[in-house]
C-alpha cells in the first residue's frame, strides 16, 4: 500500500487487538504507553478493543489497574491525564491462557463476538510480544481454535530466532498460517522519528542525493550505545549477546537506509527490495582480518554518572561464567558501485557512558587544498543525524573565524536542525506509536520482509562462527567507558577516529 497518503485520508479503522505476553517487560513499558498515546491524540477508533493475554490468573479490573500503574511510570506527568487514562484502560480486557497449548484459544473467538455483535470487517491484529520459540504455537494454536480470518494481521517482535536456520523454521511456522502480506516484523529502529528522517533527508533532498557516494563521502560511523546493563534480560541475553540482540537488526537496518539506493516509490516492496540488495553486498570477514576489524567486548563493574555499577556477570540473574559479548564494533563494508572502499564503522554496547544512538556521514576533504596546513584535519564536512536523544541533524560546515586579525583562519560550525526546537509544539512519538499505527492500517513499509531477515542472518552466523573458531573470549571494558580500547584502535588504525562531539 502506498505510503504517501495525506493524514486526512487516512481513516482510523476499527482493531480487535490480541496482545500475547500482556504482562510482560516490552508491553509493559513499551505498548501500553505507545496506544495510550495514541487514543489520547485521538489516533485509536472509539471501538478499537485490546485483550490482553497471559498465563497470570487475574480480574479485568486488577489488570486495568496495572495498566494505569504502569502509565504513571512510563508516561511523562505532563502528558498524563486521567481521563484520558481511563478511557484507554476501558478498551481492555484480559484472558488467561497457556500460549503452548491449543485448548482455550476459542475463547479469543468468544471474546471477538461478545464485543462487537458483527465482526466482518473488523480485523484481528495479533501482538505476539513473547520469546520467539512461541511464535509457531501461538500461529497454530490461533487457526485451529478458529480466531483467523482473511484480514487477521500479526506482529511479531525481533530477534526472529537465533540464527539462519532457526528464523526459517519460525518464519516457515508463522507462514503457514499467515502470508507475508500480514506478516508485521517490527524493529523498533524502523519507527524512530529521526530514522524515518534518513529516508526524507536522502531522497527529497538534491543536496544530498547528488553526494552520496564513494566520490564524496570517505566513510560512515553508526553508534547505538546504552546507559543500561542487562535490565533482569540475562537469560535471554547471555544467550543472545549484543550482535544478535542489537546488530543483526537495528544497526544492520540502518546501514540499509544509509546505503540503499532510492526506491521507486514508497511502498513497501520497493524500498524492502533496495534493503535486500544492500544486505546481500555486505562483505563477510576475512579470517586473516577478523581481530583488526571486529572487537567484541563484555562489561566489568565500573561507574556511570557517578553511580557505581556491576559488572556483566553480577547482573541479577547471571548464574554462571561467560563470554557473551555485550558489546560489538566492527568496520564493513558494501560491495556496490556505489559504496566501494568506503568503510561503514558500526559500534554498539551497553553499559556505556551516555545513552546515544547517531550516524555520522563524513564527507571526503576537497581535492585540492588552500588553507592553513595546520588547519588541514578540521576540512571536512560531516552530516550528524542524531537519533536519541535531541533527535536532530546537523551538518558541520567550515566558515572563516570572524576577527580583524585572524587572516583565513577556518572554524567548523553547525547547520543544525534540532526537531523539537524546530517544531517546539509536535511532541516527538515513539518508535512504537507509529508502529502500532502503520499495523491498524495494514501498511508495511515500516516493517521488515522475511528475505531481509535471512540474509541479517546469514552475515551475522558468519562472523558468529568466525568468532567461535577464534576462540578468544571478549575484551573487558569497565561500565562506564567507550568500550575497549581495541575499538578506538580499529578506526585509529586507519587514520580517523569516532566522533566524539557528544
Ligand atoms: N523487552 C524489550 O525491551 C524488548 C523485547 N523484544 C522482544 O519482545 C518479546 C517479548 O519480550 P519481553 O517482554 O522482554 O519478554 P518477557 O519475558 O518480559 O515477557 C514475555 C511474556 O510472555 C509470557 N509467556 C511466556 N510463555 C508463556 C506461555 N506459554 N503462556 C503464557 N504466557 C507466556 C511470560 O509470562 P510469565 O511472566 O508468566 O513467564 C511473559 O510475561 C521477545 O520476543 C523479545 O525478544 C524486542 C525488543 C525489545
Ligand atoms: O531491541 C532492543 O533494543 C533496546 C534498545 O532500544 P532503544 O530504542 O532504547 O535504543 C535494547 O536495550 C534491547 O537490549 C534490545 O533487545
Amino acid at each position: 500500500m502506498n505510503a504517501c497518503k495525506r493524514p486526512e485520508e487516512e481513516s482510523r479503522p476499527v482493531i480487535d487487538l490480541a496482545l500475547f505476553g500482556a504482562l510482560g517487560d516490552l508491553s509493559l513499558r513499551k505498548l501500553y504507553p505507545a496506544l495510550y498515546h495514541l487514543d489520547r491524540e485521538e489516533l485509536l477508533h472509539d471501538d478499537t478493543r485490546v485483550l490482553g493475554l497471559a498465563r497470570q490468573d487475574t480480574s479485568v479490573d486488577a489488570f486495568r489497574q496495572r495498566v494505569a500503574e504502569t502509565l504513571q511510570t512510563y508516561v511523562k506527568a505532563s502528558e498524563l491525564d486521567r481521563d484520558a487514562v481511563n478511557r484507554f484502560t476501558a478498551r481492555l480486557d484480559y484472558l488467561q491462557l497457556d500460549f503452548a497449548t491449543p485448548e482455550g484459544y476459542r475463547a479469543i473467538a468468544e471474546w471477538r463476538t461478545a464485543v462487537r455483535h458483527d465482526t466482518g470487517g473488523c480485523p484481528l491484529m495479533v501482538y505476539l510480544a513473547v520469546p520467539a520459540s512461541l511464535y509457531g504455537d501461538i500461529c497454530r494454536n490461533l487457526k485451529t481454535g478458529g480466531c483467523l480470518d482473511d484480514l487477521s494481521r500479526v506482529v511479531v517482535e525481533k530477534p526472529i530466532g537465533y540464527d539462519f536456520e532457526s528464523s526459517c523454521e519460525i518464519n516457515d511456522a508463522i507462514g503457514e498460517v499467515f502470508p507475508e502480506s500480514r506478516i508485521y516484523r517490527i524493529d523498533h529502529y524502523l519507527g524512530k522519528e529521526t530514522v524515518q528522517n534518513l529516508i526524507a533527508l536522502r531522497f527529497a533532498n538534491p543536496l544530498f542525493g547528488t553526494q552520496w557516494n564513494q566520490n564524496h563521502i570517505s566513510h560512515v560511523e553508526i553508534t547505538v550505545a546504552e546507559r543500561v546493563g542487562i535490565e533482569g534480560r540475562w537469560g535471554y541475553f547471555d544467550r543472545a549477546g549484543q550482535l544478535r540482540d542489537m546488530v543483526q537488526n537495528h544497526l544492520l537496518q540502518l546501514v540499509c537506509l544509509i546505503a540503499m539506493d532510492p526506491p521507486a516509490n514508497l511502498d513497501a516492496d520497493a524500498i524492502r527490495d533496495e534493503k535486500v540488495k544492500i544486505l546481500k553486498a555486505l562483505q563477510p570477514f576475512s579470517d586473516s582480518r577478523l581481530n583488526r576489524d571486529v572487537v567484541r567486548g563484555q562489561y566489568i563493574a565500573g561507574t556511570i554518572k557517578g553511580k557505581s555499577v556491576p559488572g556483566y556477570l553480577e547482573e541479577d540473574g547471571a548464574n554462571r561464567d561467560s563470554d557473551t559479548e555485550t558489546f560489538v564494533a566492527m568496520k564493513t563494508s558494501v560491495a556496490n558501485w556505489r559504496w566501494a572502499g568506503v568503510p561503514f564503522y558500526l559500534r554498539t554496547g551497553k553499559r556505556m557512558p551516555e545513552k546515544l544512538s547517531q550516524i555520522v556521514i563524513h564527507f571526503r576533504q576537497q581535492p585540492h587544498y588552500i588553507f592553513d596546513p595546520d588547519q588541514r584535519n578540521l576540512a571536512a564536512n560531516k552530516l550528524i543525524i542524531r537519533l536519541q536523544p535531541d533527535e536532530g541533524i546537523a551538518l558541520e560546515v567550515l566558515t572563516k573565524d570572524s576577527g580583524l586579525d585572524r587572516g583565513m583562519r577556518l572554524r567548523r560550525g553547525p547547520l543544525h536542525l534540532d526537531f523539537s526546537s524546530a517544531f517546539p509544539q509536535e511532541r516527538i512519538p515513539d518508535a512504537y506509536e507509529r508502529l502500532l499505527l502503520e499495523v491498524m492500517k495494514g501498511r508495511q513499509y515500516l516493517f521488515v520482509r522475511r528475505d531481509e531477515v535471512e540474509h541479517a542472518w546469514h552475515w551475522c552466523d558468519s562472523l558468529i562462527a568466525a568468532w567461535r573458531d577464534m576462540g578468544e573470549p571478549p575484551r573487558r571494558y569497565p561500565a562506564g567507558s567507550w568500550g575497549p580500547v581495541a575499538s578506538i584502535a580499529m578506526i585509529t588504525q586507519d587514520g580517523r577516529s569516532w566522533y566524539e562531539d557528544y
